[in-house]
This record gives C-alpha cells, sequence and structure tokens, in this order.
C-alpha cells in the first residue's frame, strides 16, 4: 500500500452541463483525518460518491489504499462508508442488521457477535440491540450506520455528517472513535457542517465550494488566514466567499443586469 491513502487525480462530475465537481485532486496520506467542508450543494457528497466507487466520475482517476476506484470489488473490502441516510432494512434488528454485514465482508459469525457486542456497548445500543431499526430514532439509526461502515475495520472511511441527529454523548463518541481509528493508522475522509468537529479532529481541511477545491491547509493555517477573528467558521465564510464574489464578478463582468448581491453561505 502507498503511503497516501486517498489520491485523486482530476476527479470530475458532471450532470448534464453542470459540473457537480470539477478537476478535484487531493492526496490524503493514511493514518490521517481529512475534514472536507463545503456549503450546501458544493460537491461533498457527489466527492464521496466516486471515491466510494458509487457515482462514476465523468473525468479523472482516483486510487483508495492502492486500488483504483475502478476497481470496485477490492475497494469495497479496503473501505467504509457512512452516508447521510445510513443504508440499514428497517425491518431487522441492530444485531440483525451487523450480523448482515459481518457476513457480506465474510467475518465468522462467533467473531461478529463478539465485536457486534463491544460496538453496540461503546454507543450505548447494547440493551436495543433486539429491537427492530424501525423503531429506532434517527440517531440510534445513525450509530447502527456508523458501526456498520467500521465494522470491517477498513484502511479507509468516508463519514458524511457522522454526528448529524446524535445527542452530545453520542456525538462524542464518535469523535473519541475517530481519534482513536486515526491511531489504528485508519484513514479519516469526514465531510461534516458541524466545524468544531473537524478543528479538533483533522490533520488538514480541504474547502470545497461549487465543486471546486478552494482552500486545503491543517485547521491552524486555516484559520490563520482569517483577518481578524481566527476561528474555523470566519475561515470557512471567508474562502468560500472569495470564490462567491469572483463568481459575483466575472458575471457582473458578462451580464450587465446582475445585481452582485453576494449569498451568504451556509454552515
Ligand atoms: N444525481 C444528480 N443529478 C443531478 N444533479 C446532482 C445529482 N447529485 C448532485 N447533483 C448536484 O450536484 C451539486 C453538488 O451536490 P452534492 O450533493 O454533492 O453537494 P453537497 O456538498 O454534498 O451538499 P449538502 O451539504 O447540501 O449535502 C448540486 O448542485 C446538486 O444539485
Amino acid at each position: 500500500m502507498t503511503d497516501h491513502a486517498i489520491i485523486a487525480d482530476g476527479l470530475t462530475k458532471q450532470y448534464g452541463t453542470e459540473h457537480a465537481v470539477d478537476d478535484l485532486s487531493l492526496s490524503i496520506p493514511q493514518g490521517t483525518v481529512y475534514g472536507f467542508l463545503g456549503p450546501n450543494g458544493a460537491g461533498k457528497t457527489t466527492t464521496m460518491r466516486m471515491l466510494v466507487t458509487l457515482t462514476e466520475p465523468t473525468a479523472g482517476t482516483a486510487q483508495i489504499a492502492g486500488v483504483p476506484i475502478t476497481d470496485r470489488p477490492r475497494i469495497t473490502q479496503r473501505i467504509g462508508y457512512l452516508p447521510a441516510e445510513p443504508p440499514v432494512f428497517d425491518e431487522l434488528t441492530a444485531w440483525e442488521q451487523l450480523r448482515h454485514v459481518a457476513r457480506l465482508h465474510g467475518i465468522p459469525d462467533d467473531e461478529a457477535d463478539r465485536r457486534i457486542e463491544t460496538l453496540l456497548d461503546r454507543f450505548g445500543l447494547l440493551a436495543d440491540a433486539d429491537k427492530r431499526i424501525e423503531s429506532y430514532s434517527t440517531g440510534m439509526t445513525k450509530k447502527v450506520g456508523i458501526i456498520a461502515a467500521l465494522f470491517h475495520d477498513p484502511d479507509v472511511v468516508f463519514l458524511d455528517e457522522p454526528t448529524s441527529g446524535l445527542d452530545p454523548r453520542a456525538a462524542r463518541t464518535v469523535r473519541d472513535t475517530i481519534a482513536d481509528l486515526v491511531t489504528r493508522e485508519m484513514t479519516i475522509f469526514l465531510s461534516t457542517h458541524i466545524l468544531p468537529i473537524v478543528d479538533e479532529l483533522a490533520d488538514t481541511i480541504g474547502v470545497i465550494n461549487d465543486g471546486t477545491l478552494v482552500a486545503e491547509a491543517p485547521p491552524a493555517e486555516l484559520k490563520f488566514r482569517a483577518d481578524e477573528s481566527p476561528d474555523l467558521e470566519t475561515a470557512f465564510l471567508e474562502v468560500t466567499s472569495e470564490r462567491d464574489t469572483t463568481d459575483s464578478e466575472r458575471s457582473q463582468a458578462t451580464d450587465s443586469d446582475a445585481t452582485g448581491s453576494e449569498e451568504q453561505p451556509h454552515v
């Protein structure tokens, strides 16, 4: 395996004439946390879906743990993916769902049961393990999705909003789990709108806006670039509004009716 867990070169996804992601290149070292930020509709989920082989790029290449994303069977063994809506079978119990995930990865039942018990306990779900997921709250379902994404001990895990819907204790468990995974050389690609989490955990932050990577730096450096109030929210708003301004200027230059008004990006 290379010492870069995620390498992307010119990844592009076009829907019709719109570039959801445009010429994105990444080089993310193994055993690090990459915080992926961007306003709504910036291209975060599309990027992740290309990297986990759920969406085919229009152009560009990528490798995860040394495996090209065109090799889907090998990639799926090396990665875990938590989408914003965890893919669970509502009619199964949490224990059954995780048994199903274990079997997909060829993990023997006795070993799977030991891990299921440990992980459900860590996430405070053991008492509800035999209830159907359809009776779970949003946060409980999210926890099952997180456990499922990590279950086969992947080299690289992609987490899309892992703490949304979680209460503070569960969110803390997720943060602690991520910190623990990194000490075991797992690489985490973490997309979230909750900036303190990436501030705390990320080695590098990439900011995507309008399909383009507009900043990439360690959190401290990104904050240092923010002029007056050196916090991550200010830095985020600055790097994303810089591009809004550029776009607005470009459109003013080509459209005399343009108002030039800037929309505040959603964090
Ligand atoms: N299947 C699709 N068909 C057409 N357009 C799409 C499709 N999926 C995404 N897009 C468009 O691509 C752009 C990027 O969407 P994406 O979901 O990647 O953004 P995001 O950064 O994950 O946003 P959010 O923070 O709101 O989840 C948006 O303009 C979106 O409308």
